[in-house]
């Protein structure tokens, strides 16, 4: 089953949320096994490994508003996505505004580097000590607001020590194509966009359903015969969204460089580099996620800042690669990041106090990025997962600490609405590269691990279905000036298509544009679809009428710009209820707005949906709730019986997530 990106006409069964929290209590009734497993884990988050928490309070750097150059390779759609994005990025990141060698066409890239035959390596990085409870992490020495922190300062209206921006960490994702250049939204667009408009109570009933629109017939045409030709040209390979999660050091841009090399995509050359400059800096073991963490920042403390995408192939797919950020601070980057991914690898640290430091409670206020990143990628839609367990080097490759791992963590994602089938397991060392494309050399690993290698757990991912029979929606997850004059903007492309010189609307705001060029993977192309990534220049709008999280869509069939929902949400972890009147950061694809829960309309049924209690005085961990929000200013959304994509939610506060959900009703529509 796909991942994201439904067609509307498909029978896709959302698991979560129409059986949703059948997970909830059938594991209770059903499963005493799984019951006695979370009993577990509960006990043992009761014994509590305080280093998240110890993490948490270090002082924190809002490095993502740094931007990083752009130039050619930035503009051949290399740069990070999603968040804080010119602000250089991860490790992979960093490799990822360094354009990959070659196109799925085996043309080379703009501004693309040669890339040297890749030839195996032996083990010559040292492997971080891992091995007790006590350690398993560092603190970070933040000494700037982050980005949820921006979002907090907006919402009491105090600035940061930094310069609150207006929109948060969403104005650090503006790119440039051509120079540095930092987008601001100015008083004008801001104008334009935040003023909350009078609703128009008809303009519901004024909307044509949805399910009536056709596309027009020569957009249509030229989709099918661009599906014919790309999937000729990409050899019958299909395009995969792959976002790569886990806790902060779980090892996922180690295993992401070392993978890119052993795929042919760094070159020998640039490993070599990179490991000389890690050692110099005293930081040897950090040498594969070097690779992608370029930014000093980054490198320096160890992080991933900003998502960042790149490129690569395996024999089923080509690879839109999406390296999340693990760190609390900059969940908001990595929920960014998600919106737009088909599937996720999550990493998970298998190493003795490593796992439970990712997958603490944190004593009811989230916890380790374990937890939070797998209910996120959930409510954005993510349906196929392959845990990576990481670090298994740490324990002499213990089978019975992977099993242990896989057994604490199964229960957790059950909850969080996984199905067990579209759950992938399997171990993997990054540093010395086990189990990456192949099976195993460590024969006290492949004494007992029969399973698929990373490379074939990303192959096993179905691509999404392209939704291109549906009114255009495409949320913008940058914006960066033309190379020459003009502005664009990139993103995934939800629904529908775009050609050269298609009209379009950007919401909120409303504002008319056409589309001057397309860049797909660095390459200029007639045409984008759903499911497609692309950088599309306009012309005839201002950059003023751009931003992250604004939505470019269908003139005659545009997006809902709402400045009131109502959402089923189910509550996540968290150590007070939720009141009305409490403060959240709303996250809605790439959108993000500081909001108000105005009321608590209902607690329901999980199973049957059904009302158990109406105006509830306040919701707790584990409940299941419709409450009506208010935005500060009207966002781009649409119910998710409509668009599933622009209809996931998820609420924030104090830097954690509190609720996820389903858009079900919308007022104030302007
Ligand atoms: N022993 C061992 N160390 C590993 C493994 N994978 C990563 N490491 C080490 O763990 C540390 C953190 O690795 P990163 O790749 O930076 O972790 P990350 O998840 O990308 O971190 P963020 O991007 O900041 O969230 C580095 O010192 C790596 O060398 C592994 O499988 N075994």
């Amino acid at each position: 089953m796909a991942g994201k990106g439904y067609n509307y006409a498909d029978d896709y069964e959302d698991h979560w949320y129409e059986h949703d929290d059948d997970y909830d209590e059938d594991y209770e009734e059903d499963d005493p096994e799984l019951a006695e497993a979370v009993r577990a884990v509960e006990a043992q988050k009761a014994a509590a490994i305080p280093t998240a928490k110890a993490k948490g309070s270090a002082s924190r750097s809002g490095g993502a508003a740094a931007q990083k150059a752009g130039g050619k390779g930035a503009a051949a759609g290399n740069s990070v996505r999603g968040a804080g994005l010119d602000a250089g990025a991860s490790a992979l990141a960093h490799y990822l505004c360094d354009p990959p060698p070659t196109l799925p066409s085996g043309k080379p890239q703009r501004g693309g580097r040669k890339v040297e035959q890749a030839i195996p390596l032996p083990q010559t990085f040292p492997i971080a000590p891992q091995t007790s409870a006590a350690a398993p992490t560092k603190l970070f020495n933040f000494d700037q607001p982050s980005p949820d922190d921006r979002v907090l300062a907006a919402q009491s209206g105090k600035s940061t020590s930094s310069g609150a921006q207006t929109r948060g960490s969403q104005q650090s994702r503006t790119r440039n194509m051509s120079d540095r250049h930092e987008s601001r939204w100015t008083d004008d667009a801001v104008a334009s966009t935040s003023g909350r408009p009078e609703p128009d109570p008809q303009l519901q009933e004024r909307r044509r359903p949805l399910s009536e629109y056709r596309p027009v017939s020569d957009l249509a045409r030229a989709c099918e015969e661009a599906s014919a030709e790309q999937d000729a040209q990409v050899g019958g390979k299909s395009r995969l969204h792959l976002v790569v999660l886990g806790h902060v050091d779980a090892g996922k841009s180690t295993l992401m460089g070392r993978l890119l090399h052993e795929l042919g995509h760094i070159s020998q050359k640039t490993v070599h580099k990179a490991q000389r400059d890690a050692m110099a800096a005293g930081k040897g073991s950090f040498a594969w996620a070097w690779l992608l963490d370029e930014r000093a920042e980054e490198r320096s403390r160890g992080v991933t800042v900003d998502v960042a995408s790149t490129f690569f192939e395996t024999p089923k797919h080509l690879v839109r690669l999406l390296d999340a950020p693990g760190h609390r601070d900059f969940v908001p980057n990595m929920i960014a990041g998600a919106a737009q991914a088909d599937a996720a690898l999550l990493l998970v640290d298998g190493s003795v106090g490593g796992f439970e430091a990712g997958f603490d409670a944190g004593g009811g206020m989230g916890g380790g990025q374990t937890r939070e990143h797998a209910q996120l990628a959930r409510s954005l839609g993510i349906e196929q997962l392959a845990v990576v367990i990481s670090k298994l080097d740490t324990c002499a490759f213990s089978q019975e600490r992977f099993e242990q791992v896989k057994g604490a963590l199964l229960p957790f994602l059950r909850t969080s609405g996984f199905r067990e089938s579209q759950v992938q397991w399997l171990p993997a060392v990054g540093p010395t590269g086990q189990n990456l494309t192949g099976p195993p050399t460590e024969p006290a690993l492949s004494s007992w691990w029969r399973g698929p290698s990373v490379v074939a757990a990303i192959d096993a991912f179905r691509p999404a279905a392209r939704a291109v029979g549906r009114p255009l929606r495409m949320p913008i997850a940058d914006v960066f000036k033309g190379l020459r004059s003009g502005v664009a903007v990139g993103g995934k492309l939800e629904g529908g298509a775009l050609k050269v010189g298609t009209k379009v609307l950007i919401h909120p705001g409303g504002k008319p544009a056409s589309v001057r060029s397309i860049d797909m993977d660095g390459q200029a192309v007639p045409l984008a679809r759903a499911g497609d990534t692309a950088d599309v220049m306009l012309a005839g709008i201002d950059s003023t009428a751009l931003a992250v999280g604004a939505v470019v869509c269908h003139p005659d069939w545009p997006v809902q710009v709402a400045g009131r929902l109502e959402a089923r949400i189910v509550v996540l972890d968290l150590p007070l209820p939720i009141l009305k009147g409490r403060q959240v950061s709303v996250h809605v694809h790439t959108a993000q707005e500081s909001g108000q829960i105005l009321r608590l309309v209902s607690v329901l049924n999980p199973k049957t949906g059904e009302v158990t209690k109406a105006r509830p005085r306040a919701l707790t961990k584990g409940q299941t709730a419709v409450v009506e929000i208010s935005v500060a200013r009207p966002m781009c959304v649409e119910l998710y019986t409509d668009y599933r994509a622009l209809g996931r939610i998820a609420l924030r506060d104090g830097g954690h997530t509190i609720a996820v959900g389903i858009i079900v009703s919308l007022h104030d529509l302007s």
